[in-house]
C-alpha cells in the first residue's frame, strides 16, 4: 500500500499558480525525492500533502485516510523548513510536547535514543534558546521522528547541517528506509537525492516536469575517454561499442556495459590510439535535472 496517494493538487495565490496538476505517490519502505527550482512548487505541495494548506483541486490520501483524518497525520513525521522551536523549553521538553501532540505512547529511553540518534544526547536538558541553527535542525529531525512515524516528511532537512550531520542524516534516512517507513525529501543538495532517493520527482512551475527511479532518468552507463590519434577506423570502433558523442579529445559512449571495456581499450590501442584517461561512469543527476528544467524552457 502506498503511504501517500496525491492526485491533481492545484494551488493559486491571488493571480499566481504555485501547483498546477501535480500527482504522485510514496510506497512504504521508498525514499522520494522532490527536485525543483526555487518557487517551482515543492514546499506548497509538501504543504498540501500534509493537510496545512488546501488544495484549489485533487486529493490527498495520507496512510490510506483522507489527509485530513488527524489518525493519519498523527503517524507522520514533519520536518519543515523553516524550523523554530519554543526557545524557553528545553530539547527534551521539546520532544515531550511533540510526543503528546502525536498522541503517541514513546517510552523515556526511546526518546531519550532518538536525541542520540541526532547527536544531541548530552544537550537534552539545555534550553532550545542557547542552541545553534544546526542543532535546532538535528532537534527538528528529532521531533519529526521520536514517535516513531510512518510516513516523514523532511523539508531541506540539511540545510543547516554541517559535514557530518549531512552523512548522520543519510544514515538516519536509509535506516527508516529498512524500517518500512516511507520518506519524501526535498532538497537543493542534488548528491545527498542522488545517494539515498529509490525515486525522484522534478517539478517545475507548479507541474512535474519528469519523474521516475534514477536509473530511469539517468539512464545507463557511460564511459568517457580522453583520446588522441583517432583514426577514422578508430571511431568506427568506438561507435559500434555504443552511441559516441565527442567533445574535441574527449568521447562519451554511451549506454556501454563495464564488461566490455578492456576489448575496446585493447582494440583502441592496436589501431594506434593514444589513451589519456577511461573513466566510467552515468550522467549525474544534477546535469539530468538541468538538462530537463533547460528543455522545459
Ligand atoms: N502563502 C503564500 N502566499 C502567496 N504566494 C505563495 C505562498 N506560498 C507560496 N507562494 C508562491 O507559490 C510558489 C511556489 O512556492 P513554494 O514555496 O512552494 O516553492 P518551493 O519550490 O518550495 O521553493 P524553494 O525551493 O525556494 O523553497 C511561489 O511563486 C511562491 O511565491
Amino acid at each position: 500500500m502506498n503511504a501517500v496517494w496525491a492526485s491533481g493538487l492545484r494551488k493559486r495565490y491571488r493571480k499566481r499558480t504555485a501547483v498546477d496538476g501535480v500527482s504522485f505517490s510514496v510506497a512504504r519502505g521508498e525514499v522520494l525525492g522532490l527536485l525543483g527550482p526555487n518557487g517551482a512548487g515543492k514546499t506548497t505541495v509538501i504543504k498540501m500533502m500534509l493537510g496545512l494548506v488546501r488544495p484549489d483541486a485533487g486529493e490527498v490520501m495520507l496512510l490510506g485516510r483522507p489527509v485530513a483524518d488527524p489518525r493519519a497525520r498523527a503517524r507522520v513525521g514533519y520536518l519543515p523548513e523553516l524550523f523554530r522551536y519554543q526557545p524557553w523549553l528545553s530539547a527534551k521538553e521539546v520532544l515531550d510536547l511533540h510526543v503528546r501532540l502525536a498522541g503517541a505512547d514513546v517510552p523515556e529511553r526511546d526518546r531519550r535514543d532518538t536525541l542520540g540518534l541526532v547527536g544531541l544526547a548530552d544537550r537534552a536538558g539545555d534550553r532550545v534558546g542557547g542552541f545553534s541553527k544546526g542543532m535546532q535542525q538535528r532537534l527538528g529531525l528529532a521531533v519529526a521522528l521520536v514517535a516513531r512515524p510512518e510516513f516523514v516528511v523532511l523539508d531541506e532537512p540539511t540545510s543547516a547541517l554541517d559535514p557530518v550531520g549531512r552523512a548522520d542524516v543519510r544514515d538516519i534516512l536509509l535506516s527508516l528506509k529498512e524500517r518500512g517507513v516511507a520518506v519524501l525529501l526535498n532538497s537543493h543538495l542534488i548528491g545527498e537525492v542522488e545517494r539515498v532517493c529509490d525515486r525522484v520527482v522534478i517539478l517545475d512551475r507548479g507541474r512535474v516536469a519528469a519523474s521516475g527511479t534514477l536509473a530511469e532518468l539517468l539512464g545507463g552507463r557511460e564511459v568517457r575517454l580522453r583520446l588522441e590519434k583517432v583514426t577514422s577506423e578508430a571511431e568506427e570502433r568506438l561507435r559500434r561499442a555504443g552511441p559516441v558523442n565527442r567533445d574535441g579529445d574527449l568521447f562519451t559512449v554511451v549506454d556501454l556495459e563495464i564488461d566490455l571495456i578492456p576489448d575496446l581499450v585493447a582494440d583502441l590501442v592496436t589501431l594506434g590510439v593514444r589513451i589519456h584517461s577511461v573513466e566510467p561512469g552515468r550522467v549525474s543527476l544534477e546535469d539530468r535535472l538541468l538538462d530537463i528544467l533547460g528543455s522545459e524552457r
